[in-house]
């Protein structure tokens, strides 16, 4: 990756005010850059310097860590470490010891060599485990990870030191911008331009540059120099962690805990790794003649913590659009750095979190979360990956959720295993966001056709539902009158067809009345239409209190009532008659001029021989109306 030439650092170079080795170190790094030099030379100028050629033995068996075949002089140290690495860590060493004090009175220099020592530790025993590159380069890398930062203090000292208090509590991006603009460059591509100046490989000035922001690098995601830059970054909040003091150290950790969850770091090796440093710590700074920090227990300091009291601050990760359908999700993991990461992810991406340590505690919390997708891990205590979402898909309710099994091993029985789950997904550790965050995309896009499908029918079911309503009101308009709200004529033929079958078949008694208001168009002429309409109201609302619970009293048509009367013979019908007509007559009609009388006059019929139909039981009882308006109206007629 070539990078176009900074002009102040080109000034700064040419006037030699970068921090480089001196005396005898800047003698073996300008001895190994010569192609003929042999190693019997590059020895012989180390041993010159006896403090320094102790100190590479010493650090060179530390590295190395070979029990069985230690280094034991200068000579060895060359050839075993070869000369490029043995340049790069007298480099290391050399400005370790010639940099510990500085012009720079706001600068912590020791501080800062500390956190250099122990993220080059913890780097090389991060890419040891990875098998990403020899550990000696890895460590020299961590050492001088960060060496813009003292070139700047100590290039510019006072105006350094100004900025330094100006920024201290800026964000990292916000103080390189503060940088930039002071000094025309930020201590990234200090550092970049000092590794390339050193003459390290192009890769170490690119990781050095970028390793403190790893988000806002080009390298590509997952590839070797990715994970390295990466490791690198975890290293150096390590260091940030052990030497922060206990205000700080929650969200550190936090930071820490995502950080290393996208390498596929989790948090037993994490531990591993801060104890391994604090134990090596002693030997190095007696070595470096450093000293004054404590390193705590990094395990005791990770299980004394609890990230999920801590607020993370959810970086906007690359690939993470922002939801526009957001998700309620249930992320199921033992791995507490896992589970941190995978929650910070889903944030950033605008979700809803939940965490769960095992699938048992899923279980518990399910019906309360009630979640869209479910994200476990494979192995967990209590109850795994595989056995969750089997038992999720065995429940009516919680079968439709989408579930995504994590795991380390991707196996094709592994995997058809997970299928047969009822798995819907799985994701391989560590993590790549990019295929993360497209896999939750995929996922979102199920989930919101399902519940778009669950959706329609349920809408299909309402207006199914609505429509059955509206057609039952229908027809009951179509079988009321309105005006007397009482069944119609057409209800009045159904029903009497109906009750004609039962008696029928029950050799029951049917009778039916057929009632009409007596000089009713004189109302109507006299008081008006309104009052001819309250008048049939009235008549109406009378024959429905005066008739019996089992009589079925309908307007028939004009001011004619028909009275439908099961069980009932013709004497009982009778007296069911003359009680309505009764009531009608008892009680006026009040009207707004004055109390109108009002009575009516009724033909009774009964089911008997000689009638067989409901038109002939109709007719008699017209019949019988009839005469009864010829009789002088206001009576009951029922025989002829
Ligand atoms: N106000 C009103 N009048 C109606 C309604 N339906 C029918 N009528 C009137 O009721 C009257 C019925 O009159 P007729 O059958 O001649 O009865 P009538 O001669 O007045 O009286 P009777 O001989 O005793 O039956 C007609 O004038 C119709 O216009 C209605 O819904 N409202």
């Amino acid at each position: 990756m070539s990078v176009p030439e900074n002009p102040v650092l080109t000034r700064l170079k040419i006037s030699g005010r970068l921090p480089t080795p001196k005396g005898v170190a800047l003698e073996v790094i300008n001895l190994t850059q010569r192609e003929n030099a042999s190693n019997h030379e590059i020895a012989r100028l180390i041993g010159s310097d006896p403090a320094l050629s102790a100190r590479v033995i010493k650090a060179a068996n530390m590295l190395l860590a070979n029990p069985v075949r230690p280094i034991v002089g200068i000579a060895d140290a060359v050839t075993v470490l070869g000369a490029r690495a043995l340049r790069q860590l007298v480099l290391g060493i050399s400005l370790i010891v010639d940099y510990r004090h500085g012009p720079c009175e706001k600068f912590d220099y020791p501080y800062f060599w500390a956190h250099s020592l122990l993220t080059a530790i913890a780097a090389r025993h991060l890419a040891q485990r990875a098998r990403l590159a020899a550990a000696e380069e890895i460590f020299v890398l961590g050492l001088l990870g960060h060496i813009g930062q003292l070139a700047l203090a100590t290039v510019y000292p006072d105006d350094y030191g100004t900025l330094l208090e100006q920024a201290q509590d800026e964000a990292l991006t916000e103080q390189y911008r503060l940088e930039y603009d002071r000094f025309g460059c930020d201590r990234a591509e200090m550092s970049e331009a000092i590794l390339a100046e050193l003459q390290f490989p192009k890769i170490f000035q690119m990781l050095v540059r970028d390793f403190p922001r790893p988000e806002a690098s080009k390298v590509v995601e997952g590839s070797r120099e990715w994970r390295l830059l990466n490791l690198l970054h975890v290293a150096s909040l390590m260091a940030d962690v052990s030497m922060s003091g206990q205000a700080g150290r929650g969200v550190l950790l936090a930071k820490l805990r995502v950080q290393a969850a996208r390498v596929g770091v989790e948090e037993d090796f994490l531990a591993e790794v801060g104890d391994a440093c604090a134990r090596e710590w002693g030997e190095w700074t007696s070595l470096l003649n450093m000293g004054g920090w404590h390193i705590p227990s990094f395990a005791e300091l990770l299980r004394q913590s609890d990230s999920a009291d801590v607020a993370i601050e959810v970086p906007q990760w690359p690939h993470a659009d922002q939801a526009h359908y957001k998700l309620r999700v249930l992320v199921v993991e033992d791995d507490r750095s896992m589970r941190v990461l995978l929650e910070a992810m889903l944030k950033s991406a605008g979700h809803d979190v939940t965490v769960a340590r095992n699938g048992a505690e899923a279980m518990r919390l399910f019906d309360q979360v009630r979640p869209q997708l479910v994200i476990t891990d494979w192995r967990m205590p209590e109850m795994g990956g595989i056995e969750l979402c089997s038992k999720l898909r065995e429940s009516a309710e919680r079968r439709n959720v989408y579930v995504t099994i994590l795991t380390s091993q991707e196996s094709v029985d592994r995997l058809v295993e997970a299928f047969e789950a009822g798995a819907d997904d799985y994701l391989v550790k560590p993590l790549t966001q990019k295929i993360f965050f497209a896999r939750l995309r995929a996922a979102q896009r199920v989930v919101q056709l399902q519940e778009e499908l669950a959706f329609d029918r349920e809408q299909l079911v309402r207006f199914s539902r609505e429509l059955a309503e509206s057609n039952e009101r229908l027809q009951r308009l179509a079988l009321t009158d309105a005006l007397t709200e009482l069944p119609n004529r057409r209800f009045a033929r159904e029903r009497l067809e109906q009750e004609w079958a039962l008696s029928q078949r029950g050799e029951r008694a049917l009778s039916c009345m057929m009632v009409d208001i007596d000089h009713f168009k004189s109302i109507n002429d006299e008081f008006g239409h309104q009052t001819g309409d309250d008048a049939l109201k009235f008549v109406a609302d009378t024959l429905r209190q005066s008739a019996r619970t089992q009589d079925v009293v309908c307007r028939y048509g004009g001011e004619e009532f028909v009275v439908i009367c099961p069980d009932t013979d013709i004497e009982a019908a009778r007296q069911c008659a003359e009680r309505l007509r009764l009531n009608v007559a008892a009680q006026p009609l009040k009207s707004q001029t004055g109390n109108i009388h009002l009575t009516v006059s009724i033909g009774v019929a009964e089911k008997k021989e000689g009638i067989d139909s409901i038109e002939d039981l109709l007719i008699r009882a017209d019949e019988r109306l009839y005469a009864a308006k010829e009789a002088g109206r206001n009576r009951v007629i029922f025989e002829k």
